[in-house]
């Protein structure tokens, strides 16, 4: 039920207007959820307090998806709880059990579908103190923007030897014979379906750069298979480049301007027209293949800024990414839709099920969830607290295990382990 006092967030004129006293739905989530949500509310609730007085404050509404969902109502996402979102339009979730091999399919992923928050927005960057794997963490200081409601994830698949798999390999084999006799063991073959399209690499590669021009960053990076895959990830690289030109012509430099200035006269001409680019302010719009990504990510993470890419990779870049910085325990995120207001957010974690109930793991990432979900409503005073809480908590060097654990192995000194709640306390000291 929702809450008996608190106003709905509206979106008026393509603005969102936020009441003093918003509603805002939120889901626990499952195995490590309960413990991080509690922990999170608590730094969520003091960080308005201290920075409104009591002039602003959210009604929390609790809505019910995965396990306890299940438990409860028989139901692992019922339509309410969809519902809720779409009507108070910025909403926070824990993270969600998915099977592998079977079962149902996400809720996470069907979430960001039903409500189509068609970006996935993550950013990654290095908190002072943080114990980190790599030599110059600080060098980390990327956005992610993944597509977040196409490519694999639409979940059209045929598990093999089933008679749907039989009924595609047989349409397959009719009117598309040559596709069909590039199956290597037919007999007993499961098929998925990537689909990528124009609108949905539009949009995304779209709120990328508008991103970077609003926060006045020094590229964009369209990451991509498209050697491999050359009517998906191929057509992303090029919408994408078609785009910028396009809608921001006036503010970018792309690398295919470069190639053809090179063409044309030659690569000093095309290296001088890039400087003078960059020198006038211009945002690069370049491309990265994947795997290669991967790996310049680590060794050259200062080439990288503003980052667009579809779904897969951007799940894979997003878990690698934060592991330069001290890890999934602080990585948060927000599913967003820019043009209908809808937003939720979450972090990039899952539920890591052995530590559920044990009040152990780093609320980290749901906490700067919602530090990011405060500036999404305007409320920048909360969450340049909770940074502040945040720094100072791991200065004093009072972290969970996980960064207990990397401190202690780069001997960092006395460290203090807390639990989940502790460090969520320690956070609202420090604010
Ligand atoms: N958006 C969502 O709701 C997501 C849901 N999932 C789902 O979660 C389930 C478990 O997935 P799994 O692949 O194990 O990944 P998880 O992210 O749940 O956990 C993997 C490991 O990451 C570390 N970790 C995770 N959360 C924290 C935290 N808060 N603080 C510190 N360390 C943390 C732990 O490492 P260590 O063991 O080293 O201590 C943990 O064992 C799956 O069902 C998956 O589908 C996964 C990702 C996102
Ligand atoms: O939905 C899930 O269970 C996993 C999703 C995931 O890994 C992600 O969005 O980063
Ligand atoms: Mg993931």
């Amino acid at each position: 039920m929702a809450p008996p006092s608190g106003e709905k967030i509206t979106l008026q004129s393509g603005k969102l207007h936020v009441p003093n006293n918003p509603i805002i739905p939120y889901i626990e989530g499952d195995g490590t959820g309960r413990d991080i949500w509690r922990a999170s509310q608590a730094v969520f609730d003091a960080a308005v307090e201290k920075a409104y007085q009591g002039k602003k404050k959210i009604s929390w509404y609790e809505v019910l998806a995965g396990e306890k969902s299940f438990k409860q109502v028989n139901n692992w996402l019922p339509d309410e709880t969809v519902e809720a979102f779409r009507s108070y339009l910025v909403g926070i979730k824990g993270p969600l059990t998915t099977p592998v091999g079977g079962g149902i399919r996400s809720l996470n992923v069907a979430l960001r579908q039903l409500l189509d928050l068609y970006v996935c927005l993550r950013p990654v960057r290095y908190f002072k103190g943080v114990p980190s794997p790599v030599k110059a963490p600080e060098k980390v200081d990327m956005v992610i923007f993944r597509e977040n409601t196409e490519d694999i994830y639409t979940g059209i698949e045929f598990e093999a030897g089933t008679a749907a798999a039989d009924k595609f390999l047989g349409l397959l084999k009719q009117e598309f014979e040559k596709e069909f006799k590039k199956i290597r063991f037919p007999s007993n073959v499961g098929i998925g379906i990537k689909p990528v399209s124009k609108e949905g690499t539009d949009r995304l590669v779209r709120a990328a750069i508008q991103y970077a021009v609003e926060h006045k960053r020094k590229s964009v990076t369209l990451v991509h298979k498209g050697n491999i895959m050359k009517f998906t990830e191929g057509a992303f690289r090029k919408w994408g480049y078609e785009l910028a030109a396009r809608e921001f012509g006036d503010k970018v430099y792309t690398w295919d301007q470069w190639e053809a200035t090179k063409a044309a006269k030659g690569e000093d001409a095309a290296n001088a027209e890039q400087k003078a680019a960059v020198s006038a302010g211009k945002i690069i719009i370049k491309d990265s293949i994947a795997d290669i990504t991967l790996q310049q990510v680590l060794t050259r993470p200062d080439e990288f800024d503003v980052i667009a890419t579809l779904n897969l990779n951007g799940d894979y870049l997003s878990d690698a990414l934060a592991a330069q910085v001290g890890g999934i325990g602080i990585a948060p995120g927000g599913n967003i839709n820019y043009v209908s207001g809808h937003a939720v957010f979450e972090a990039t974690h899952g539920t890591a099920p052995k530590y559920a109930d044990q009040d152990k793991v780093n609320p980290g990432s749901v906490i700067l969830s919602g530090e990011m979900m405060f500036r999404h409503l305007g409320w920048n005073e909360a969450a340049d607290l909770i940074i502040k809480g945040m720094d100072r908590a791991i200065a004093a060097k009072t972290v969970t295990y996980d960064f207990a654990r990397l401190m202690k192995l780069e001997g960092q000194g006395t460290v203090t382990e807390v639990k989940c709640s502790e460090f969520g306390q320690a956070i609202i000291k420090h604010m």
